[in-house]
């Protein structure tokens, strides 16, 4: 990824602190959150939207983020997608420290490191697909042709390689998506990180939305997925399952998930 930075980015990450990488590790830890806590409020209306949470996610792992309404998934979302400071506690991200950084330390860091899918997909309207999938590479500094070619093979991966000059309103729901996605993948992020990433998708468009996920997850990228249905969650390997700001299951299967439902 280095070669993609602009010197100023480039200085910025110097500046981050590392975690000491186990280099014997196959399976380097992507996300490490130590007794991370969010606290709204005070007093009488404090709320503890994260309790002392401590969690890992390793590389090339597919996990689902489950819980009532008003678990702290959100909370949590916005915390490991760097959105979000915590009131206490450590995130490593790629082995960064990022609990103290600053807004524009966090900006480069969101780009570099996470591809973000969201319910609403979030493209820009007046951009066709090529266009929105440029964005990113943008803000990460490469240059106008490279940008271009790497755009055209991301919406080539998802399937849309014919579409690419489309724009978002000539497009259905799912196809929208599959542009999400691949804006998502484009800078190569360590994490794709998505919420609710089927919440506005019929059952056909959904599955086609998940395949992809397994695709990308098989061919080596962590997923991280936040969501309301269990559909969704099953299509994971592992399922973290949070109540009342805390998790309460950490690890569980697909398999499992009726018991706790
Ligand atoms: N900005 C805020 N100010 C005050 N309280 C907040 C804020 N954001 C979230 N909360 C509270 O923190 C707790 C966790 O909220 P969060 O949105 O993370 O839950 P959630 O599991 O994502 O819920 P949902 O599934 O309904 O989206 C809730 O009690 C919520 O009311």
């Amino acid at each position: 990824m280095a070669q993609f930075m602009t010197p100023e980015k480039s200085s910025l990450i110097k500046n981050i602190t590392h975690f000491t990488p186990n280099v014997n590790d196959y399976h380097p830890v992507i996300i490490r959150l130590e007794e991370i806590s969010k606290v709204y409020g005070q007093g009488d209306t404090v709320v503890h939207a994260l309790n002392n949470i401590n969690l890992t996610i390793e590389k090339s792992e597919y996990c689902a983020i489950m819980g009532a309404s008003g678990s702290g998934k959100s909370t949590l979302m916005n915390m490991i997608g760097c959105l979000d400071s915590p009131t206490s506690g450590r995130y490593y991200l790629d082995k960064i420290d990022v609990s103290g950084l600053s807004e524009t330390e966090l900006a480069t860091v969101r780009n570099q490191k996470i591809g973000f899918v969201f319910q609403q997909f979030h493209l820009l309207p007046q951009m066709t697909a090529l266009e929105n999938v440029i964005l990113p590479m943008v803000y990460a500094g490469i240059s106008p042709s490279e940008r271009r070619d790497r755009a055209t093979e991301a919406l080539e991966r998802v399937g849309l390689g014919h579409r690419i000059n489309n724009k978002p309103n000539q497009l259905s729901g799912g196809q929208q998506q599959r542009v999400a996605v691949a804006r998502a993948i484009v800078n190569q992020p360590v994490l794709l990180l998505a919420d609710e990433p089927t919440g506005a998708l019929d059952s056909q468009t959904t599955q086609e939305i998940l395949d992809l996920f397994t695709e990308l997850n098989q061919s080596g990228m962590t997923v991280v997925v936040v969501t309301h249905e269990a559909e969704v969650a099953r299509n994971s390997g592992r399922i973290i399952w949070f109540r009342d700001g805390q998790v309460i299951y950490s690890h569980l299967s697909p398999d499992e998930l009726h018991s706790v439902i």
